[in-house]
């Protein structure tokens, strides 16, 4: 019932199509322990996101933090009859005990977007909140594989490594933006127009995760389909306008909640697989990268036992996609350099 109901939910790898349960086949009961923390749990991405991540059996302790509305998040997924242990943690004198002794942090804490925003209308809260977290992820699980999910997540993922240089903890290899909604948007539109089965698709998403910088790779995308250039920037443009398509539709009331609950869920799995030692697990991220000439950069990754174990490259890519590459890099290293700077001077 258990494994029926998982692989209904979250049924495949976003990038590389691999089964939820892991390849190598870890039950539950064998499975290494792991210690799994959301931090902004009480969230609208925070709430479904630990209800699928107490569906991991890959996960043994889950510890759900946020300013407030924790301890009623926490007794209520703790009901669901799977592995893993949940606690729940309120308030700043707890942040240190829901970190301590994490393998992979979450973070979904901060605002969203209104209608009429962008994400970087999200910083001047955002950054702050950001920083102060991962003050303590470096004093209490300076280890912790990071899963930076707040925006704008183009600047927040520096601020995140400032905050770990500082500390003297920072390991680029343990910090990860997730931009996996932008994979997930990007197969769901791609299956859509090209008629053919979701399940199948693939299509890589690089760059970053805000407007232009997000930038997909039709190109690339299987199976193959035969789509015009018109096509291919109408599927561009609303992936890359697809944050915005349901902080719209919800007028006023926040943005993507349960399509970002089930993207955190795939990358913090394929966090835990690549701990796990699963073989040729790679997602997309935003990570620190040598791929173009920006710090930081989003593409496809392979997952190890430390993290990241190699950040792969971008492929051949078509004059479109050249085009949008080149046309995205300011905006983003002024969004990277934005964010270095903040937490210099904070
Ligand atoms: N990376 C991505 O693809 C996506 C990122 N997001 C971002 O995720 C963030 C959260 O979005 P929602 O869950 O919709 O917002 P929300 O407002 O529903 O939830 C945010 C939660 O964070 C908590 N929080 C605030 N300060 C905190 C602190 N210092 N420590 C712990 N928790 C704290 C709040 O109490 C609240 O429960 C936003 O910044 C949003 O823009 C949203 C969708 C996709
Ligand atoms: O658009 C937003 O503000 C939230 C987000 O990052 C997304 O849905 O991709």
């Amino acid at each position: 019932m258990r494994t029926s109901m998982l692989k209904s939910i979250v049924r495949r790898s976003s990038t590389t199509g691999a089964s939820y349960v892991s390849r190598r086949g870890f039950a539950s009961e064998s499975a290494p322990e792991r210690k799994v923390a959301v931090l902004g749990a009480a969230g609208g991405i925070g709430q479904p996101l630990s209800l699928l991540m107490k569906l991991n059996p890959l996960v043994s302790r889950l510890s759900l933090y946020d300013i407030a509305g924790t301890p009623g998040v926490a007794a209520d997924v703790s009901h669901i009859n799977t592995r893993s242990e949940v606690a729940g943690f309120a308030g700043e004198e707890q942040l240190g005990q829901a970190l301590e002794g994490a393998d992979v942090v979450i973070i979904p804490a901060g605002v969203p977007r209104k209608p009429g925003m962008t994400r970087d209308d999200l910083f001047n809260i955002n950054a702050g909140i950001v920083k102060s977290l991962c003050t303590a992820i470096a004093k209490y699980c300076p280890n912790a594989l990071v899963n930076m999910i707040s925006n704008p997540v183009n600047s927040t993922v520096p601020i995140a490594a400032e905050v770990f240089k500082k500390a003297g903890t920072y390991d680029e290899k343990r910090l990860f933006g997730v931009t996996t909604l932008d994979v997930v948007r990007a197969k769901t539109f791609y299956a859509g127009k090209a008629k053919v089965n979701v399940a199948e698709v693939n299509v890589p998403v690089v760059g970053g995760h805000a407007g232009i910088t997000i930038l997909p790779l039709f190109s690339q995308a299987t199976p193959k389909a035969n789509l015009s250039d018109e096509e291919i920037e109408a599927l561009t443009k609303r992936t890359q306008d697809g944050g915005t398509e349901v902080v719209e539709a919800k007028a006023g009331k926040g943005s993507a909640t349960l399509s970002m609950a089930y993207a955190g869920a795939i990358f913090a799995d394929a966090c835990l697989k690549g701990l796990n030692g699963v073989p040729d697990v790679v997602e997309c991220s935003f990570v620190q990268s040598n791929v173009t000439e920006l710090p930081f950069f989003a593409s496809k990754v392979r997952l190890g036992k430390n993290g990241v174990e190699e950040v792969l490259g971008l492929g051949a890519l078509t004059d479109y996609e050249k085009k949008g590459l080149e046309a995205l890099k300011p905006e983003l290293l002024s969004s990277i350099e934005k964010g270095i700077k903040f937490a210099r001077e904070n």
